[in-house]
């Protein structure tokens, strides 16, 4: 069942029947907006989409982003020390990537983390290091071309070192994003997945993306019935979670229940499903975050959202534990947040830069958008 706007916002500031109707009429106009911009082409499967807009009216998904970002994001408190404001760990840089990794712990910070950790791979360490020195950088991991030639023994020597390493680390962060350019090597996502194992079991909050959703895609058991992992899958990445959970094949028409099916099947972990418009689940609820991005489609965006869900969600925790004041799960919070926030640095880099807009015009478009919607005083 899909949750109607209004009850699932459950703000005490949306408490009011007059709110609750100024809150709807706002929806409705964001949506009529949607259907507007949407109205401009003509291919068949906008089309559909604008049938589908039209459709959620009724049962309207789309999420109240603004006031979730207002009720989750902190004041800014001179009372507090460094890392109350969030410490995120990427796992990810290989020989390969090296941007993907710099784009999500670059995002962490610009948004209010206090401490941005990547952890990657001997080789692209310095690479990563390079691009900015507000990154705290460990050269841990190893990919197969830099072991091969040593016996077996040695190479789980190795894996237990590096895992070693890790643990040091790990319960100091609030939440890990696994998989922004991790790459497919199988030595590598062996050692990752022992990482995943430790941190499931000290109970840290993982955002799983990139190579890390193709990771569990083949060893489900890593996130499953984990109710602190959220997966933030792009198209393909998508469909091939649905094909090998569901054995069935994308179905737009019937997008949100499909997303729901699959997060209730992989144990109650919330899944953001990107696209046209975002869809969030956590196997309960269905939440979307529609309103119009950017028609720029430059590598490193879903970079961004994984660092950015990954803050928010730490946010969101750290509200919950204080007041308590919204029933939604805090990493379907956190999910809408970051979805927000991208969309709106995505379509503020854009009115400047149009056609030659990059990741990086966006990244440096997260701070104002976040301040137009709670402004630091
Ligand atoms: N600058 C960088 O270092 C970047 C590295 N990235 C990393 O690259 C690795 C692979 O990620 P991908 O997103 O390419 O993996 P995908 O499995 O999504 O994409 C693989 C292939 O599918 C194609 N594809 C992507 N989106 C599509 C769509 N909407 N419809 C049809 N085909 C589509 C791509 O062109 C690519 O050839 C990940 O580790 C990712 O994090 C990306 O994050 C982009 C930026
Ligand atoms: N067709 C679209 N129209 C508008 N916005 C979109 C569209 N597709 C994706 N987006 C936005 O871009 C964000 C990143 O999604 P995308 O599918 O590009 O991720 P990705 O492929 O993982 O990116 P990356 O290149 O970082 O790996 C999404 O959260 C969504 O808000
Ligand atoms: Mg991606």
């Amino acid at each position: 069942m899909l949750i109607k706007y209004g009850v699932s916002a459950g703000f005490a500031s949306l408490g009011s029947a007059k709110n609750c109707m100024l809150a709807s009429s706002a929806v409705l106009r964001r949506q009529q907006f949607l259907i507007r911009s949407l109205g401009g082409y003509s291919d068949h499967t906008n089309q559909e989409r604008m049938q589908e807009i039209r459709s959620m009216s009724g049962t309207t998904l789309e999420a109240d982003a603004e006031n979730v970002l207002r009720e989750i994001t902190p004041v800014l408190d001179p009372t507090r020390h460094k890392g109350q404001a969030g410490k995120i760990a990427v796992i990810g840089g290989c020989r390969e990537y090296t941007g993907a990794p710099y784009f999500a712990a670059i995002s962490a910070l610009k948004i209010g983390a206090d401490l941005s950790h990547v952890f990657c791979t001997k080789d692209a360490a310095p690479v990563i290091k390079s691009y900015s020195p507000e990154l705290i950088v460990h050269p841990l991991l190893e990919e197969s071309y830099s072991i091969s030639g040593l016996e077996d023994e040695e190479k789980r020597h190795i894996s237990s070192k590096i895992l070693t390493e890790f643990d040091k680390w790990m319960k100091r962060f609030d939440c890990l994003v696994v998989g922004p350019g991790l790459g497919r090597d199988p030595y590598l996502l062996e050692c990752v997945s022992k990482i995943v194992k430790h941190a499931r079991q000290s109970n840290v909050p993982i955002v799983i993306d990139g190579d890390g959703l193709f990771l569990v895609t083949e060893s489900l058991d890593l996130v499953s019935g984990y109710p602190l992992a959220v997966l933030t899958p792009n198209v393909n990445e998508y469909k091939r979670l649905v094909q090998k959970v569901l054995s069935c094949e994308v179905n737009e028409q019937q997008a949100p229940e499909l997303l729901k099916s699959l997060a209730k099947r992989i144990g109650g972990v919330t899944i953001l499903q990107k696209g046209k418009s975002d869809l969030i689940s956590d196997g309960e609820i269905v939440k979307s975050v529609s309103f119009y991005g950017s028609p720029r489609r430059c590598g490193g965006q879903g970079d961004i959202l994984s660092g950015s869900v990954a803050v928010f969600l730490s946010w969101a925790r750290t509200k919950r534990k204080s007041v308590d004041r919204s029933p939604m799960n805090p990493t379907v919070l956190g999910c809408i947040a970051g979805s927000a926030l991208l969309r709106k640095a995505a379509s503020l880099a854009f009115e400047n830069k149009k056609r030659s807009t990059l990741t990086t015009d966006i990244i440096e478009c997260l701070g104002r958008s976040l301040e137009d919607i709670c402004p630091a005083r």
